[in-house]
């Protein structure tokens, strides 16, 4: 991430471990999270993301390394950073007969700092902000998992927060309740506070992160922008053809270095039903493209290295039947796929 100073960061670490055992659940960890962001922390199942959240908030201590949150060090500065940070870390446990608003007065009386007299305005704004109030006086038990979860969220909010951190939000939620709780994620950030949420879905970071850091296997393997991320990806040619053979040997010739597509398939290639999907990856600097994942035009113009519309116009010289042809950026789940090894669930 470039050009972003300490002081600009809500969270940092540097060289943060956590070893259980043999394991290093947590590898050397160096993240910076911008003040104002909406931060995902993307990673597959068990690749150390709680971990990582739990030793930041001082609920694990850290093998070593160290944390700053909100410009001070953890854990030594706890009990002044806490009051500023609302959490929602393997969901909270509430009185099932209890009602909603019950269940959080209970939980605002464990606050030193919430005054007794306050506490019902309190409550009742942090019903009100994750969309509640109407199932205030309903027992916990009656709630959807959904409304738990925003239960949660308004439990971190009971007081104003400089930053929020949600361990996986809308893990175990049908589709209505993420779309809830995604949209209060981004609500929630647009109220000022800083964002840290942690998700295996992909699509999710995509949705509502400004964002985002991949973990894989205890290590962090990219942070930056999502613009960023994208960008880091390589650029590459598809070709559509039913004649493979002949445009690999027209890209190779031009310095290509094409190779068959896994998704080659008889059907795909147009209107008589047949053709192969041929990629070659494109020079470093024909990757970084425009925000939509294009390389830019201007790209395409440089001397020296040939263009894609002259590959296209050799491979038509050459009697290839060129019947897709696109110049791509690799997409962000290629890029994780390619970083952490394993596909994300990129449904939802
Ligand atoms: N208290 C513990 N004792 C031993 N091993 C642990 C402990 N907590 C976590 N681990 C291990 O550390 C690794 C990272 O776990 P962690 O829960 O941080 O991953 P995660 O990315 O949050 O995954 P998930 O999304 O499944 O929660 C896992 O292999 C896990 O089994």
């Amino acid at each position: 991430m470039t050009g972003v100073g300490p002081a600009e960061l809500s969270i940092e670490t540097t060289g943060l471990s956590k070893r259980f055992g043999h394991q290093m659940a947590v590898n050397s960890v160096d993240l910076a999270v911008p003040t104002g962001s909406v931060f995902g922390f993307l990673g597959p199942n068990g690749s150390g993301k709680t971990t990582t959240i739990r030793l930041m908030l001082g609920l694990a201590a850290a093998t070593s390394g160290s944390v700053r949150v909100l410009g001070e060090e953890m854990p030594r500065r706890l009990h002044d950073v806490l009051p500023r940070v609302g959490a929602l870390v393997e969901g909270p446990a509430f009185y099932p007969y209890l009602s909603g608003a019950a269940n959080l007065r209970r939980l605002d009386a464990a606050d030193p700092l919430g005054s007794a007299r306050t506490r019902r305005d309190r409550v009742h704004s942090a019903l009100e902000r994750v969309g509640l109030t109407h199932a205030a006086d309903k027992k916990v038990r009656a709630y959807s998992l959904g409304m738990k979860q925003r239960l949660g969220i308004a439990n971190a909010l009971l007081a104003p927060r400089d930053l929020l951190v949600l361990d996986e939000p809308t893990n175990g939620l049908d589709p209505q309740g993420t779309r809830e709780v995604r949209s209060l994620v981004r609500s929630l950030a647009a109220d000022g506070a800083t964002v840290f949420v942690s998700s295996h879905l992909l699509a999710e970071v995509e949705q509502i992160c400004t964002h985002a850091a991949i973990m894989s296997a205890g290590k962090l393997v990219a942070q930056g922008t999502l613009t960023e991320l994208r960008q880091a990806g390589q650029a590459r040619i598809r070709v559509l053809t039913p004649d493979p053979g002949a445009a690999a040997q027209v890209l190779t010739r031009l310095g290509l270095n094409p190779t068959r597509g896994a998704d080659a398939s008889s059907g795909a290639g147009g209107p008589d039903g047949t053709g192969a999907v041929i990629f070659a990856p494109l020079p470093a600097r024909f990757s970084g493209g425009s925000d939509d994942g294009r390389p830019a035009d201007s790209d395409f113009s440089a001397d020296g290295v040939v263009a894609p519309e002259e590959m296209v116009a050799a491979l038509v010289a050459a009697g290839v039947r060129v019947r897709g042809f696109a110049a791509e950026q690799v997409s962000l789940e290629d890029r994780f796929v390619a970083l952490t090894g394993e596909g994300f669930d990129v449904v939802q």
